[in-house]
């Protein structure tokens, strides 16, 4: 077997966050936030201090679940109080309790509208009645949901029927072609804002706490469910003609001979910083001189095929959301960060002499410092900004074979067509109950309610992948924030394609990556050192910069 590569220099872990094994366990089995980032004390995933909790808090929270726990056992509809806020259990009318233990999810998707559509079929008893009126009654069957029969009048739909199985009264026909093995819906449903709120990663840790791994088909019945493809207005408006990817795609003039930092001539800055405040977000295409984009490419290659990524981990300790793999490399310049008060690189850092992250962080400081700040002064946001985030480098690794095989997979990549790459989505990624992409999140929910100000103000991200094709998956897909579930736009993620987004602004997912290893560079550029791993922003607008940051590492 061949060597792998050395590790580059450049890119030897400073430290990879995450929590200790006890602590992670802790968190995820109380679903709480932990409240403050411990400081890395050595070069690998375990730090030495335990997330600090409040006792009140936790136990409250355990006091919650248990309470949850008991009534289920005892089949009786949840009667506690929430122990999230925005989780309203669902309960069926009191003569269908306990009858739809088997909803049953098959394939099925839409080939003509574009719109997710999940069709549900019922065996026409008077309980699939009740229970679906009460769906329906409540809001909670979604847009795109389709009665496969009139209630009372048993859906026929051969190749479920055929299982042999005893099916339940109730079954559900999601896009992407994957069966679905069936969920318990007897006592709760999930209310479509739950979905995409501060208190989602927390939402879903306690179902995982209370399903196990059939916790993911709960998630892909409400994400099918709830879906909604960005509006034709908001496509012409974001994609431009014909386009499927790169919403609010800043336009490279084409009298511009410029190879680098094209984006900061005067015209063309004033379009990208327009952008920005207009969606939310800009894509800038051709960001860097292709021969430094491509060197940042293949460092990233590099270190994922020397093994020194590690798991990527939220930050509540869920590991469930995301399916990358994680190094931080340091970019602060070792002079500097002496001179700054001793904070010099540890052990194992990466220096800002790394060659090939040089010019990266020069153009990405001038685009956020001299190119959308100053045009963007009335926008608090960036007045805000006084730190940038060391690299965070990604890798989405490509599905597995299976996945490739599965139904999913096909009826995904028959969808490479504009109006139905909606129909991608996070099922097809779905395997040992953990996503494949990075499921929808924001990277600050300091906006919701109980959400906490991680520092974050816009995340920028440099995507790595040459010839990325639309039918490798992986598209950023970015949300709406006021509507749940609503596309706003999809950006594939190709070499040397740069995108800033709000953090707190704009819910994003990556989807799984089909057939091939998705690579990227983050930075984020904050409002306070304590943001992960961040240093100093020299071009930051605020007055008073902090120097010499020090290096906190969450990711
Ligand atoms: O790689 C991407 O496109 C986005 C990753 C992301 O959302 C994150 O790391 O927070
Ligand atoms: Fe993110």
């Amino acid at each position: 077997m061949a060597m792998a590569p050395p590790v580059p220099a450049a890119l030897s872990p400073v430290a990879i966050g995450g929590y200790s094994a006890g602590s992670r366990r802790f968190a995820e089995r109380i679903g709480c936030f932990p409240l403050q980032a411990p400081v890395p004390t050595s070069h690998d995933q375990s730090f030495a201090t335990a997330p600090v909790l409040p006792v009140a808090i936790a136990r409250a929270a355990a006091a919650a679940i248990a309470c949850t726990l008991v009534a289920r056992r005892d089949s009786r509809p949840f009667s506690g109080r929430s122990p999230r806020p925005g989780l309203r259990p669902f309960r069926p009318p009191d003569s269908s309790v306990g009858r739809f233990s088997k909803l049953r999810f098959a394939a099925g998707k839409d080939d003509t509208t574009g719109v997710p559509q999940v069709q549900l079929g019922h065996d026409g008893s008077p309980e699939a009645a009740q229970y679906l009126e009460a769906l329906q009654s409540r809001g909670l069957l979604g847009p795109g949901c389709e009665l496969l029969s009139p209630l009372g009048v048993p859906s026929s739909l051969a190749d479920v029927n055929q299982t042999g199985e005893a099916l339940g009264r109730v079954f559900a026909l999601l896009p992407g072609g994957r069966l679905l093995a069936g969920i318990d819906a007897k006592s709760w449903t999930l209310d479509p804002p739950c979905i995409g709120t501060g208190h989602e990663w927390t939402m879903w840790d306690y179902y995982m706490s209370l399903l196990g791994d059939r916790w993911w088909d709960a998630y892909a019945w409400e994400y099918w469910r709830f879906l909604r493809p960005a509006s034709p207005e908001r496509r012409g408006a974001l994609y431009g003609p014909g386009g499927v990817e790169g919403g609010a795609l800043a336009p490279r003039p084409s009298s511009c001979s410029q190879e680098s930092e094209w984006w900061a001539v005067d015209g063309t800055a004033d379009v990208v910083a327009s952008m920005l405040a207009q969606h939310g977000f800009c894509v800038l295409d051709d960001f860097l001189p292709h021969d430094v984009a491509a060197a940042v490419a293949s460092s990233a290659k590099a270190a994922w095929r020397s093994g020194c990524m590690a798991s990527g981990m939220l930050s509540t300790g869920g590991r469930f959301a995301r399916g990358d793999s994680v190094l931080w490399v340091n970019t602060q310049d070792p002079a500097s960060a002496a001179a700054a008060g001793g904070a010099a690189p540890q052990e194992g850092q990466a220096s800002a002499a790394a060659p090939e992250l040089k010019p990266v962080l020069e153009s990405i400081d001038r685009l956020v410092g001299d190119v959308l700040a100053p045009r963007l002064d009335c926008d608090s946001r960036l007045r805000r900004v006084r730190t940038r985030s060391h690299a965070m480098f990604t890798c989405y690794p490509a599905s597995s074979p299976e996945v490739m095989e599965s139904p999913g997979a096909e009826g995904a990549s028959q969808s490479s067509s504009s109006t139905q790459s909606v129909m991608q989505g996070p099922v097809l990624g779905s395997g040992n109950g953990f996503s494949r992409g990075y499921l929808r999140h924001l990277d600050n929910v300091r906006h919701l309610d109980g959400g906490q100000d991680c520092g974050r103000v816009l995340t920028t991200i440099l995507y790595l992948n040459e010839d990325w094709q639309e039918s490798h998956g992986g598209a950023l897909r970015l949300f709406e924030t006021s509507t749940s579930l609503q596309v706003r736009a999809e950006v594939l993620p190709r070499l040397n394609r740069l995108i800033a987004f709000w953090a707190d602004e704009v819910p994003h997912e990556v989807l799984p990556p089909r057939g091939r290893d998705r690579f990227a560079c983050t930075f984020w550029y904050g409002h306070r050192e304590a943001d992960p791993a961040s240093v100093a922003f020299e071009k930051a607008p605020a007055a008073a910069a902090m120097a010499g940051a020090g290096s906190m590492f969450l990711d």
